[in-house]
């Protein structure tokens, strides 16, 4: 085989080239490494139009010549004829996407000034067909001093041409090679592949060349990050802002239903049962089916206009840097939904320990559940008050939750990275889809089905939680007389008041430990926990029947111990159900075992921190 002429396929990455590798050698491939790294040698054998046989490899995607990882240094090396165990290649096909034209010329105007004798494949043609983008190859080939063929490569399309091209520049006498050009200046060349570009134009439509300039700022590093900052920033003001008034009017009803209850029926357990088991502990967590669908409505737009997907590319920079792959950003952003679908997503990572480290920074994203939990901290600890013009505390507050959870994951996915799940990370696949105006029927289907399994929820294992939690709590009945309170005498009152011996020094109290044991069938269980124990607790009390959760909290609690409930929460374990997906993705007892340990020190370190940062500053 050595004796054949070498061809390397080369270019961005994504760019189409193993597409087009596994297209032109079909099962004629031979897999390698290497020598001395891990990078993995691709080769195959392929027929040119004349019959002659030229080994093809398949080299690592790369954005330039001055290469980072091992993969880039091994393209670089191979087409610079420095790459031990392989010859300089006879020629290289540099494979560009034709929709990311301006960005993958770049790289093609650094390889073609080495000299090599080049073909450039325009790949993913019809991609760019299909957003009303049409090139000339003829106008490409002039200016860029090499022969063009446009190709797509998964429908085999543009092949023959590209076989026939490859016999008449291997037949030729090879050039010379020039020297590389010394060290161009990086804007210098960025300007000529957008010129070139653009002179290849033949039409583009009006709805391509918006998108192009949208794109200019949503994916750029710096203003793109802004506006993503920026937009999850006023959908958290949004959870707030928007809510105060179908809030109120839930509260309004849940009130008015525990009141007819009162009236109709005599004092005894099932009106407590009713009272302070369904309406205040379920109602309380009903209460926040506004903010929830406040925050699903920006989530589907975003989706639905086509940013998502943007966000994401965004955000693989940013992941790689700390070892995860692109691929991890949709699980990781299902995971703001709910934890058991986006470890579910994380089966379209290939590569294993790149889905373990995934799977397990899953929990730390924040998952709606815990929406209630913060929401009704934040509106009985944090004023409502602006910090800016129309930019509230409560809201802003909501925001630093969310990103402290985002910013643990990234912490955690590193040094998982680097011990647990070392190993190299894969690249990004994904396609960017056309910006559009979302369908106004596909968002209320979204949120409707939002609020469906919220309220099944509700019903169900918030509603079971719920019950069991007033059960355990109104039994046994202390002796008449005694004076010792009905949550302290009754048996989840016992539980708590042991379990609180661990968590006291993180400055939580009895209740806040009573409410975490069924918090672990649903987060939100434990608000309907606290209203159920409040509500048991006050007893026939009128005066403190008529106040809202919120102030109960507001009257019993230091603020640092509701600081560090809610800093408890941003790490905590997940749910059972969570536990258990993971459990069966992984296989084994082992990761989930792992995943609860390292979430429980966590989530302990940082109430622990809360707690006695806020209590030294007097708070
Ligand atoms: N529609 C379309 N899709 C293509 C074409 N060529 C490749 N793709 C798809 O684009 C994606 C990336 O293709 P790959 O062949 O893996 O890209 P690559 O250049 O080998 O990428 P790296 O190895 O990461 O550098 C895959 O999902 C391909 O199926 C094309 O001509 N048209
Ligand atoms: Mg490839």
């Amino acid at each position: 085989m050595s004796a054949l002429p070498l061809v390397a396929l080369v270019g961005n990455p994504n760019a189409g080239k193993s597409a087009l590798f596994n297209a032109l050698t079909g099962a004629r491939q031979k897999l390698g490494n290497y020598p001395g790294v891990t990078v993995e040698r691709k080769a195959g054998r392929l027929a040119l139009a004349d019959g002659r046989p030229v080994e093809l490899v398949d080299l690592p995607g790369t954005y330039s010549l001055n290469a980072a990882s091992p993969d880039e240094q091994v393209t670089r090396d191979v087409v610079m004829g420095r790459q031990a165990g392989e010859r300089q290649p006879d020629a290289l096909v540099i494979v560009v996407d034709a929709s990311n034209l301006d960005n993958h010329l770049r790289f093609a105007l650094e390889l073609i000034a080495l000299g090599l004798p080049t073909i450039v494949a325009l790949n993913m043609v019809d991609l760019a067909t299909r957003d009303g983008l049409e090139l000339d190859a003829a106008v490409l080939s002039r200016e860029l001093g090499v022969p063009v063929i446009a190709t797509v490569a998964v429908r085999k399309r543009g092949l023959d041409h590209l076989r026939e091209e490859l016999a008449g520049l291997l037949g030729s006498v090879a050039p010379e090679a020039k020297a590389p050009l010394p060290e161009r200046d990086f804007d210098a060349v960025r300007d000529e592949a957008r010129r070139i570009a653009r002179a290849a134009i033949v039409r583009e439509t009006p709805s391509r060349r918006l998108t192009a300039a949208v794109d200019r700022v949503a994916l750029h590093p710096v203003f793109g990050l802004l506006l993503l900052l920026g937009l999850l920033f006023v959908m958290f003001q949004a959870v707030y802002a928007w809510s105060e008034a179908p809030i109120a009017m839930i509260e309004g009803l849940a009130e008015a239903a525990a009141n007819s209850v009162r009236d109709a029926l005599p004092d005894g357990m099932l009106r407590s049962f009713l009272v302070d088991g369904v309406i205040n502990g379920v109602g309380s967590v009903v209460v926040f089916l506004p903010q929830i669908l406040i925050l699903f409505f920006f989530i589907l737009m975003l989706e639905a206009t086509g940013y998502m997907v943007r966000a994401a590319f965004l955000m693989d920079g940013l992941m790689a840097r700390v070892g995860l792959s692109g691929r991890a950003f949709i699980p990781l952003l299902s995971s703001f939904a709910c934890a058991i679908p986006g470890i579910m997503a994380t089966r379209t990572i290939a590569d294993p320990k790149d889905r373990l480290t995934t799977i397990l920074i899953a929990p730390l994203m924040t998952c709606s559940a815990r929406l209630p939990v913060y929401a009704v901290i934040i509106g009985a600890f944090i004023p409502a008050r602006d910090i800016l013009p129309g930019v509230g505390l409560q809201g802003f507050v909501l925001f630093c939750l969310y990103i402290s959870g985002i910013i643990g994951a990234m912490l955690v996915a590193l040094i998982l990275r680097m011990t647990v799940t070392k190993g190299a990370s894969g690249g990004f696949l994904m396609e960017m889809p056309k910006y559009q105006w979302p369908r106004p029927q596909d968002i209320v289907l979204g949120l409707w089905q939002r609020a469906v399994i919220f309220l099944k929820r509700a019903g169900t294992i918030i509603f079971t939680s719920t019950v069991i939690l007033w059960v355990l709590l109104s039994y046994p009945k202390p002796p008449e007389g005694s004076a010792v309170s009905q949550v302290d005498y009754s048996i989840a009152g016992r539980i708590a008041g042991g379990l609180n011996v661990i968590l006291e020094p993180i400055g939580f109290n009895r209740d806040i430990s009573l409410a975490l044991i069924p918090a672990m069938a649903a987060r939100e269980v434990a608000v309907s926990a606290l209203a159920t124990v409040y509500s048991i607790d006050a007893g026939d009390d009128e005066a403190l029947l008529e106040r809202s959760l919120g102030d109960r909290l507001k009257d019993q609690w230091p603020l640092p111990t509701a600081l560090a409930f809610l800093a408890w929460f941003i790490f905590a374990p997940q749910c059972i159900s969570t536990i258990a997906v993971t459990r069966r993705e992984t296989n084994g007892w082992k990761w989930p075992l792992f995943m609860v340990g390292y979430l429980f020190v966590l989530a302990y370190v940082a109430a622990g921190l809360t707690y006695w940062t806020a209590t030294e500053f007097g708070l």
